[in-house]
């Protein structure tokens, strides 16, 4: 064996079986371009409050730049490519981290927050509560639920609609994920309300900051939660709502969830449904405000399904062009903006060193206007997902709104059916226009929606 010595100022590198690790060589790739902003605070508040924070940076430094946001030295990566690398070497160069803020108010004990082996198997508990048997037995009452609300807004005639579609998300995922009615109305909504607000912040526990506010409110929803769970294993025969699938899953080992857990993972499941459900929704109604004729298109499609009874498995699956048209939604306005991972080995990419323990961030929505696959990419246009056209099969990762890999949304079918049914019940009842003098400008984090909240007014078929 032979073994390579160089001298080099303060460091000894070494070589073996004249396999040179050029090291230097690595040293001399640079790092991406960026700026990282003001001390401490970085660049974190454009990047919380700039809606062209990313359009910005991508048209100045291109697809990868630095920048340093929540604290963390941080380097975006747009692309189909990006997504691909990143999604593929999870566990061996990134794992996946959030905003400390997030991480806090989130638990120790949540899936998002765990990695490897253990973040696998419980992965696989959790999707239990996902499966087509689950989802189909969760149709009705969505149904149910959106036909009230339907009702409700038809007597308003006029509402601002991003609140109340909050409402209803909540009053869903609630319904369905512990059996919990009209929760909207409840303590639970507003601690919960107070809880997201922190959820994207500089992480400083103070009385009057968001951050403080949360975490005072974390510990009150997990009380609200246990309370819930408990009442629960006290009935004989469990629900068949998610907390009952939890309740009895076990996972390989035959270990089920400890109620320590179990609050986090349905906190968790809780805003995962939430948040993004209602920005899709809340896009869904404003894109079809805005494309009239594609809501023609919609409406047909509905009528001729003659949907007399209950919506059903089957008649879902024959809304193939509603089908498209939310596909465009999650691809115009994508409720999750981008994902951070966490390096834990340098590595370089397109000829840029990153290095470990730096934040890395995959970008979905500006991924979602890569022109080769998705050409025209401003407009508003459905028939990209016709059988015909396929872009979200076109090129690996290039059509990621719910992620991908190890971390690919849980929830996504889950989320998949709720706007399909939201939107088959509202079409099949209302009409709807935006009202004039409101601003549509969409604020970004946590999820977009439309700075006035969406006015408009809403009228019977
Ligand atoms: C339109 C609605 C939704 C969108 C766009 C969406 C998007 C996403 C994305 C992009 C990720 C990956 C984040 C990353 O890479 O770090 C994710 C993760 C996750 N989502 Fe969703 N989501 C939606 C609805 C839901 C729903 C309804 C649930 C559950 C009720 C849910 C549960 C989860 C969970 C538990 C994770 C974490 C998975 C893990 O870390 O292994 N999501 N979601």
């Amino acid at each position: 064996m032979l073994i390579f010595f160089f001298y080099n100022k303060s460091k000894l590198i070494y070589n073996f079986d004249q396999k040179m690790t050029n090291i230097e060589s690595q040293k001399s790739v640079s790092l991406p371009p960026g700026e990282t902003g003001l001390p401490f605070i970085g660049e974190t508040l454009s990047f919380l409050f700039d809606p062209d924070f990313a359009k910005k940076k991508k048209s100045k430094y291109g697809q990868i730049y630095k920048t340093n946001i929540f604290g963390n030295d941080t380097v975006t990566m747009i692309g189909a490519e990006a997504n691909q690398f990143l999604f593929r070497n999870e566990n061996k160069y990134v794992v996946s981290t959030w905003p400390k803020s997030t991480r806090v108010l989130l638990g120790k004990l949540s899936l998002a927050v765990k990695d490897g082996n253990f973040h696998t198997s419980r992965r696989k508990l959790l999707a239990q509560a996902f499966q087509p048997r689950a989802l189909n037995s969760y149709i009705p009452k969505m149904t149910e639920i959106t036909q009230q609300y339907v009702e409700k807004w038809l007597q308003t005639k006029e509402l601002t609609w991003y609140p109340e579609l909050r409402k209803y998300t909540f009053d869903v995922a609630c319904s369905l994920l512990i059996s919990i009615d009209n929760a909207s109305q409840t303590k639970l909504a507003s601690d919960f309300e107070t809880w997201c607000q922190g959820l994207f912040t500089l992480p400083i526990n103070l009385p009057w900051t968001n951050f403080g506010k949360a975490l005072k409110c974390r510990a009150k929803l997990l009380q609200e939660i246990e309370t819930i769970i408990i009442n629960r294993q006290q009935q004989p025969k469990h629900q068949n709502d998610a907390l009952g699938i939890l309740l009895e899953a076990k996972d390989e080992e035959g270990n089920s969830l400890t109620i320590e857990e179990l609050k986090d993972q349905i906190l968790l499941l809780l805003f995962a449904g939430h948040e993004t459900l209602t920005s899709s929704l809340s896009s869904f109604v404003l894109l079809m405000a805005q494309h009239p004729n594609i809501l023609e298109k919609v409406r047909t499609e509905q009528e001729n399904l003659n949907i007399t009874e209950d919506i059903t498995s089957e008649k879902l699956k024959e809304m193939t062009y509603l089908e498209e048209v939310l596909k465009e939604v999650l691809r115009f306005i994508p409720p999750v903006g981008g994902g951070f991972r966490k390096v834990i080995e340098e590595f370089e990419f397109q000829g840029y060193r990153i290095p470990k323990d730096w934040t890395v961030q995959y970008q979905i929505a500006q991924t979602h206007k890569e022109s080769d696959i998705f050409p025209d990419y401003q407009t508003f246009d459905p028939e990209r997902f016709s059988p015909e056209n396929m872009a979200d099969k076109q090129k690996n990762f290039g059509y990621i709104p719910f992620g991908g890999g190890l971390r690919e949304c849980l929830g996504k079918e889950f989320a998949r059916l709720e706007m399909k049914i939201f939107a088959s019940v509202l079409v099949h009842n209302c009409h709807w226009q935006l009202l004039p003098d409101q601003d549509l400008e969409m604020i970004t984090i946590p999820s977009p929606r439309p700075r006035d909240g969406l006015k408009v007014k809403i009228t019977e078929v």
